[in-house]
């Protein structure tokens, strides 16, 4: 789905107008301008982002520190996405991993207080950041490789899902997983397809319906991860396997992207007949109710 993206980025530019209105994309870029990075090694830092860019590699490495937990919040979501716009700007920048600062947590999904008691404005605001973000990584030029170093419920499974590639820390203290059901929320489509796009129908029906959270093991069993590594070596592993992915010529990546992009539309097609006959549906039982 992720190469999908790319593929429509890259050669569709109707899709891509059709993407950027569905992201509001110029919001974080209106934020704070890009710069480009020019040092061989660099660091950059945002209060809740920090980047490290080595120039020899090729590979930037980005650490969430938004303490306690780097819940997803409208600031930190911006953060991100401007951190991802500066790199994905340096062409030299092709392999990003994402990790964590904070003890035991890579990320614990939507912040709860962002969503709670806000102005239409703000929700509205928030909303799109999270497209924005799942739209930035999905359709990323860069290789992605989320270095899951602690545990990542919800809208934090959706951000390692977005990844080309999830290392988790072996630890059966953490969990992964799309729990929302267990909060007495539906996850949105778009979080069902790309766990689809990950374990398959089957086991996103299970997870989603049973709002399961999973331990590492559990989650290598079904591929929600892909590897489970000693929690010290979560980092080192996820930069060595970079080097195997950037090894790959770039154009077999786009020509997997070609597949990928048919199946993501075949999908895009069923969720919008889906939509129009719910609507339809919630008409009939509206215009049954009158009379
Ligand atoms: C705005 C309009 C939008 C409308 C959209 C509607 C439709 C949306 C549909 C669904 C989308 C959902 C996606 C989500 O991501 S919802 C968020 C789900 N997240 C969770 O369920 C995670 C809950 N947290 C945990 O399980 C744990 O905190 C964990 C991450 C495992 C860490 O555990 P531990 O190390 O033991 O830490 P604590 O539990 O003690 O937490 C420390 C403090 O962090 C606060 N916290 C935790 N999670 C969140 C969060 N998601 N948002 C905000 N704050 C969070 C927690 O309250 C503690 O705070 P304090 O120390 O002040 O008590």
């Amino acid at each position: 789905m992720k190469m999908a993206l790319r593929a429509c980025l890259r050669t569709k530019p109707g899709l891509t107008a059709l993407l950027s209105q569905l992201s509001c994309s110029g919001h974080a870029a209106a934020r704070r301008a890009p710069a480009l990075v020019a040092q061989r090694s660099s660091s950059s830092t945002s209060q809740k982002i920090k980047v490290d860019f080595d120039q020899s590699s090729g590979v930037a490495v980005m650490h969430m520190q938004s303490p306690p937990v780097n819940s997803l919040s409208l600031e930190f979501l911006t953060d991100v996405c401007i951190a991802l716009e500066k790199l994905e700007m340096d062409k030299s920048c092709r392999g990003l991993v994402v990790t964590s600062s904070q003890p035991k947590v890579f990320s614990a999904g939507l912040d709860i207080l962002d969503m709670y008691g806000k102005s239409p404005e703000h929700c509205a605001e928030f909303w799109k950041a999270v497209q924005e973000m799942w739209l930035k990584f999905y359709g990323s030029n860069m290789i992605t490789i989320a270095a899951v170093n602690g545990s990542s419920p919800a809208g934090g499974c959706l951000l390692s899902m977005t990844c080309d590639y999830r290392i988790m820390a072996d630890n059966p203290r953490y969990s992964i997983g799309l729990n929302e059901t267990k909060l007495g929320i539906v996850a949105p489509f778009w979080f069902k397809d790309t766990m689809v796009n990950t374990v398959g129908h089957r086991a996103t029906e299970m997870a989603l319906q049973l709002g399961l959270l999973y331990s590492p093991a559990e989650a290598l069993k079904i591929g929600l991860v892909d590897q489970l590594v000693h929690e010290d070596q979560v980092l080192t592993t996820a930069t060595e396997t970079m080097t195997k992915w950037l090894a790959i010529p770039g154009i077999l990546n786009i020509s997997y992207t070609c597949h990928f992009f048919h199946l993501w539309c075949c999908n895009l097609v069923c969720t919008i007949c889906s939509c129009v006959c719910q609507v339809i549906a919630a008409k009939k039982i509206h215009l049954s109710q009158d009379f």
